[in-house]
């Protein structure tokens, strides 16, 4: 079979603008890269409606982390726009971004390993500290692994209860929308489940959700609505059982190896 390029099953830009009508983030054309004269992101679109949860799957290096940096004002955006509720936010430094409402869970490097649990959620509290004890009370209920040991270093915790505290760090300040830049990685299967579940009940809670995966299948199994990413454009975009169930994308992004991990 002929390798199907990403412009042949893409939606095309009109469609997806069309589609993106009222979503509460929308990204539009955004071309950005880290080297002056190399862009990663090629005209990349994207939305995120109120209450979904959305996944960004695809190969290694497709970009998937960059879209997220160029969400959260990481990276500045070279071409196109990001908006949030119809507010134009494109390149907007991240503390802004905190401020209206945006959390961002970095992949690495996300937990202060000499500060205690308790201290690394103070944190994250660090613009409204007056609210930690409501906030803390409210996280708690999430992950209640940070309530029973608020006074441990972050440094003696394990990659999953890491992730718990990053996620409850990002959640302090209230945020409607998380993005989560693949909360499995370097996990055991079992963290990963609770990950998963985890970020399934944040959504539940109301904040609308943006998670890049490299388990992908695991990831579009959990979400509203996926997205293909490959070389810096959206190659696909369906819902989660659409695309885990599309040919192209089994052959393309799943494979084999995702498929033998498939649950029930
Ligand atoms: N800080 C950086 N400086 C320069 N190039 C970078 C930087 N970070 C990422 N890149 C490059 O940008 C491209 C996309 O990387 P990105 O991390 O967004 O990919 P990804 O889809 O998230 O894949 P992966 O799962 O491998 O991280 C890659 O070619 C990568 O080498």
């Amino acid at each position: 079979m002929t390798e199907p390029t990403p412009a042949e099953f893409a939606a095309t830009p009109e469609e997806h603008a069309r589609l993106a009508e009222g979503a509460l983030v929308r990204a539009d054309g955004v071309v950005a890269g880290y080297i002056p004269g190399v862009n990663i992101l090629r005209e990349c679109n994207f939305f995120l409606r109120e209450g979904e949860i959305v996944g960004i799957i695809g190969p290694n290096g497709a970009g998937k982390s960059t879209l997220l940096k160029s969400l959260f004002g990481l990276i500045p955006v070279r071409e196109g726009s990001v908006t949030l509720r119809g507010e134009d936010i494109t390149s907007k430094p991240a503390h802004v971004l905190v401020q209206k409402g945006v959390g961002y869970v970095p992949q690495t490097q996300n937990v202060f390993p000499s500060l205690t649990i308790e201290e690394n959620l103070e944190m994250g509290m660090y613009l409204r500290p007056k609210l930690f004890a409501e906030r803390f009370a409210v996280v708690g209920d999430l992950f209640p692994l940070l309530v029973e040991r608020k006074k441990v270093k972050a440094g003696a915790l394990s990659g999953g209860e890491r992730q718990m505290v990053a996620m409850g760090r990002a959640l302090m300040m209230d945020p409607s929308v998380l993005l989560l830049d693949e909360p499995s990685a370097g996990l055991s299967p079992m963290f990963q489940d609770e990950v998963f579940i985890r970020c399934k009940r944040i959504n539940a809670a109301g904040v609308s959700v943006i998670m890049v995966e490299q388990n992908a299948r695991r990831c579009l199994q959990i979400c509203d609505r996926g997205y293909v990413l490959d070389q810096g454009r959206n190659a696909y975009t369906d819902s989660g059982p659409n695309l885990m169930h599309d040919p192209k994308v089994i052959e393309l992004y799943l494979g084999t190896l995702a498929g033998s991990q498939e649950k029930k």
